[in-house]
């Protein structure tokens, strides 16, 4: 049965921990929004069909680009957290779709990462991931009293997280039914019994969370292209 992939960008967040005056998603790098950047490799692959972004209720900002009037995209409410925003996504996707779920907030994405991605078939599905580097510690509530894991198998998730839409949207809708603290698809995934594969990606795949990541994913963006 051939495939229908269809790109799921929860947009629908405040950026809290930026402390900026406006989501972080609509924070300009080069003259274009983050949430621009992160798109235009979607909306230029063919093998991408359509494209749904979760966007706030309240956003006054999307409606003013220029993308928000392309064929490709449609655009949902979110929910109260990411992993409500993606659901609501992912109610539009039927038993032929794939979602290729990526956060608004990953500018800096490669085409060569995702190209890695879009190999995966196996129906555990897959995500990028690049591995931790530094040594890690893990303290106790409350204390800061380190205690050193072995980081030989620990990576830090990325996306695009790759999975077989509807039994996605049911993992995700029992976590969450069962009070799981959903912080990525492959959480739902694993949670509902599935075993989803790691796919090891590039460490310039930010996310734009603090203050000081901005002129990082500034870097990233003018080193190369995203068709590298
Ligand atoms: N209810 C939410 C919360 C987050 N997101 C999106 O999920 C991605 C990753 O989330 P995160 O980096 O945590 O973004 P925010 O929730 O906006 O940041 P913060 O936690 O600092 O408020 C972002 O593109 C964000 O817009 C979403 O669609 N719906
Ligand atoms: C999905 C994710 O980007 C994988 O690392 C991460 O879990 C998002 O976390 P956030 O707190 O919603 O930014």
């Amino acid at each position: 049965m051939t495939r229908n992939i269809v790109a799921i960008i929860p947009a629908s967040g405040v950026g809290s921990r930026m402390q900026s005056q406006l989501p972080k998603q609509y924070l300009k790098i080069q003259a274009k929004t983050i949430l621009e950047h992160t798109l235009s490799l979607f909306i230029d692959d063919a093998r991408i069909s359509k494209i749904i972004i979760a966007i706030s209720e309240n956003d006054r900002y999307y409606s003013i680009l220029p993308l928000s009037k392309h064929p490709k995209i449609k655009t949902v409410f979110g929910g109260e957290t990411r992993a409500h925003s993606v659901l609501n996504s992912l109610t539009h996707l039927t038993e032929q779709d794939w979602a290729l779920v990526h956060d608004a907030a990953r500018p800096c994405l490669k085409r060569s990462d995702l190209d890695k991605l879009l190999q995966i078939t196996d129906p555990n599905g897959a995500i990028l991931a690049t591995p931790a580097v530094d040594t890690i510690k893990r303290t106790a509530d409350g204390c800061h009293i380190v205690h050193t894991e072995d980081r030989a198998t620990l990576w830090h998730a990325l996306t695009p997280q790759f999975f077989p839409a509807i039994p996605l949207k049911n993992a995700i809708q029992q976590g969450l039914a069962q009070g799981l603290a959903i912080t990525d698809e492959a959480s739902a995934m694993e949670f509902a019994g599935f075993h989803p594969k790691l796919v090891p990606g590039r460490s310039d795949n930010i996310k734009v969370t603090r203050p000081e990541d901005l002129a990082l994913a500034e870097f990233y963006l003018t080193q190369g292209t995203q068709n590298d």
